[in-house]
């Protein structure tokens, strides 16, 4: 069992752990029982100038250092998030909420960032161009950005940070990184990693506490040239505005709401498994989860009956607790948003199959039951607005162009899956879907290895992948006038 201290410092600038220069403090609360774990420091604008000063000063040290040495110390950081999982794993789910088994799942796939750029920072190549004037000789050369402030969501505080300093490390950057005030303590937990790791200091440092007063700190200081946040959209679409003002470059990975197609020709039983996978992991407050499903009329009955059994059959509690497939959702608001939806949903006439309401197998912590409505319509609020909780609303089609035109209907463009053993329809619905990820018979698309991010208001950029590392440097151009 793990314990806290009352308070925690949480403020990490040029190599020192510190309180908040105005002293204050937040708690930090379970969502599964409520309790109070601990308190951390509630930073605010004179925190982030000091950190953004102190990343400012590594940034020429870190730059010049070759790759392989960069390389070196995130290797090394994976190595010790691998030997601290269960740890990590612990803590991450006592503030966050997620099963254990979920936590242990997202502390790999945040060390596999680590070892991903630990990797790419040694073929982050250049370009030679071949030159039209014989006089010159043309090339182009990646440089890191500069200094980055990145800021996290709650729903994944580990893998989220790691997609972000795993390869701003690996480019050179150095960073400020802003968790989500619900969720600082994992953050701690891998700044202390980077630490032991040997980077060195005032490479990465972090700032906790008042979003909108560290947020509007990062956007309106010079040296600060990328912002690259993952979140809501709404708040990514104020990050959007604000930083034009100094012309920043942005890389946004926003919220989704993402649509499956179940047809008739799918293995029906590995698709209502996925299904519930990715609807009900963590609570369902993951940008890629479901948000609606659209099953072929000709498996309807079948296939809801099937869903809506297993359902019934999930098992509720405090992520710590043993045979848990579904924690708590973060807070009292997140459940207020869903049941809004489900009433909106029952008030326009869809039918709740299972669930619909909040649970009542304890009064502490904030769960929702596991729900799936049927017959929704598409003015609902639930097939329009993120969910970010645990309902699966259904829809029936009849042939592909429609499930395709449903499925596009949305001003989201973040994931979309389907299930069909037809080679030629997964060829030309992946195509047609307006997504910047597919998943076909595969609803785990995200790994270290591979480009995720999405597009309408999804966001822009990528994460992942020997693509990811590109949001982090500047492309120069060098035109040589030469003798022959
Ligand atoms: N596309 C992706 O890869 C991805 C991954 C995970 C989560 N998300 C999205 O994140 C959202 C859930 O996370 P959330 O509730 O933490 O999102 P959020 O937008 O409320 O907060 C995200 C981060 O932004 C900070 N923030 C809030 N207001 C700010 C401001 N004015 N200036 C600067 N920073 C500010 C928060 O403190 C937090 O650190 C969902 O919409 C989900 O879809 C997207
Ligand atoms: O980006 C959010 C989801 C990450 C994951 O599926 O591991």
């Amino acid at each position: 069992m793990i314990t806290f201290d009352n308070y925690v410092p949480s403020i990490y600038i040029n190599g020192r752990w510190k309180s908040a220069s105005s002293r204050k403090k937040t708690p930090v609360r379970n969502p599964a029982t409520w309790d109070i774990l601990t308190h951390v420091s509630y930073g605010d604008e004179v925190d982030t100038k000091n950190a953004i000063e102190a990343a400012g000063e590594a940034k020429e040290g870190w730059a010049s250092l070759s790759p392989r040495k960069r390389s070196n110390i995130l290797y090394r950081a994976y190595q010790l998030m691998e030997e601290n999982a269960e740890r990590i794993a612990a803590v991450l789910t006592m503030e966050q909420g997620k099963p254990l088994r979920e936590a242990k799942g997202e502390i790999k796939s945040a060390a596999s960032f680590l070892l991903w750029y630990a990797e790419e920072a040694n073929r982050l190549y250049g370009e030679w161009i071949p030159s039209s004037i014989e006089s010159k000789r043309l090339s182009v050369i990646p440089q890191p950005v500069g200094v980055v402030g990145a800021i996290t969501p709650w729903n994944f505080p580990a893998s989220m940070i790691t997609r972000k300093v795993a390869p701003a490390l690996a480019a050179g950057c150095t960073v400020v990184l802003k968790p989500a005030s619900e969720t600082p303590l994992t953050a701690i937990e891998i700044v202390k990693i980077l630490e032991k790791a040997g980077v060195p200091d005032g490479v990465v440092n972090l700032v906790t506490g008042n979003s909108a007063k560290i947020g509007d700190a990062l956007l309106h200081h010079e040296a600060v040239r990328l912002i690259t946040f993952t979140g809501s959209t709404e708040v990514g679409k104020h990050l959007m505005r604000e930083s034009a003002d100094q012309v920043k470059k942005l890389s946004l990975e926003l919220g989704g709401h993402a649509p499956i197609i179940i047809f008739a020709d799918a293995d029906l039983e590995k698709a209502a498994e996925m299904t519930l996978a990715s609807k009900f992991r963590n609570s369902g407050q993951t940008c890629i989860c479901a948000n609606r499903v659209y099953v072929e009329d000709k498996i309807w009955d079948n296939f809801k009956k099937v869903l809506v059994e297993k359902v019934e059959a999930m098992r509720l509690g405090d992520g710590l607790g043993d045979d848990v497939d579904m924690g708590p959702l973060i807070n009292e608001g997140a459940t207020e948003k869903v049941h809004e939806q489900v009433k909106d949903a029952v008030a326009k006439g869809a039918e709740v199959a299972c669930g619909g309401n909040i649970w009542e197998g304890t009064d502490k912590g904030h769960y929702y039951l596991p729900t799936v409505l049927s017959d929704v319509r598409n003015d609902m609020l639930v097939m329009k607005e993120e969910t970010f909780g645990p309902i699966l609303p259904l829809q029936s089609f009849t042939s592909e162009e429609e499930a395709i035109r449903a499925a596009n209907d949305s001003e989201y463009g973040l994931a979309a899956y389907f299930f069909t053993k037809n080679l030629d329809r997964s060829v030309r619905v992946a195509e047609k879907l307006d997504y910047g990820i597919i998943g076909i018979n595969d609803v785990f698309p995200a790994v270290a290895e591979a480009p995720f991010g999405g597009i309408k208001q999804s966001g822009i950029g990528k994460e992942g992948g020997h693509h990811g590392i590109h949001e982090y440097v500047e492309l120069k151009y060098i035109s040589m006038g030469i003798e022959n």
